[in-house]
């Protein structure tokens, strides 16, 4: 079975999403947001390090490799983990739109099991903005762009102020992160967006 809850039915007034005039250019590299991040960032032994891509229009690319630390069942990646792709790979489509958002909800549908050693290849895009709110699909396939669809992802992400970190955050990542002039730099030109 297939489909999406009413929450995620973009309302009758949104619009299609519009590229940002400084996104990154189709095929580059979008790179980690953070450091630390679970999904992206370089600093996660047993993180995801899903790498993703700009693509044309609103949409990414992205690619993970399931390793051992990602088993849910012997030799299988863990839902969770398959979730928190998608969810990452929905985020990056973010850096096109040139705005801070973060996910308010996001639904999954398990299409096949995925093996350790797969290399999962991701696509999403935006499909419809309404005020705050941003309307994301993405699929995982297994081994190729393809390859069979193993995941759907269907999220409906809110546009949030750099504010929402700094208040919520713990207060030693926080700080850490702020006297780090390429994390500073990352969220001031998300920050200038119109
Ligand atoms: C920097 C990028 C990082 C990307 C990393 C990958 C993405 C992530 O995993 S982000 C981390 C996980 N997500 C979170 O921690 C978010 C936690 N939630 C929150 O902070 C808040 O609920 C938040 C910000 C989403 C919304 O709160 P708030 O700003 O007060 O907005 P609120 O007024 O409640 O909602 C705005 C609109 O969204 C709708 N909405 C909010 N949440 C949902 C939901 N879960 N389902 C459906 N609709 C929702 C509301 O109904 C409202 O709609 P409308 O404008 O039509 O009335």
């Amino acid at each position: 079975m297939t489909g999406t809850s009413a929450a995620l039915t973009p309302p009758a007034d949104a619009i299609p999403p519009v590229r940002h005039p400084e996104a990154p250019a189709p095929g580059e590299l979008l790179g980690a947001h953070y450091e630390h991040c679970f999904g992206c960032g370089g600093g996660q032994p047993h993180g995801l390090h899903l790498a993703a891509r700009a693509g044309e229009g609103v949409t990414v690319t992205a690619e993970f490799t399931v390793t051992p630390d990602h088993q849910g069942a012997p030799g299988l990646a863990h839902g969770g983990v398959l979730a928190t792709a998608l969810d990452e790979t929905l985020g990056s489509l973010n850096w096109l739109l040139r705005v801070i958002a973060v996910t308010g909800r996001l639904e999954t549908d398990y299409v096949r099991p995925v093996p350790v050693g797969t290399v999962l290849h991701l696509e999403a895009e935006v499909t419809a903005v309404s005020g705050r709110k941003i309307y994301s699909t993405a699929t995982g396939r297994i081994g190729g762009p393809d390859g069979p669809v193993a995941v759907r992802g269907y999220a409906l992400f809110i546009e949030v102020k750099v504010d929402h970190f700094i208040d919520n955050g713990r207060p030693e990542e926080i700080q850490a992160a702020m006297s780090d002039p390429d994390q500073v730099r990352r969220a001031r030109a998300f920050e200038v967006n119109p």
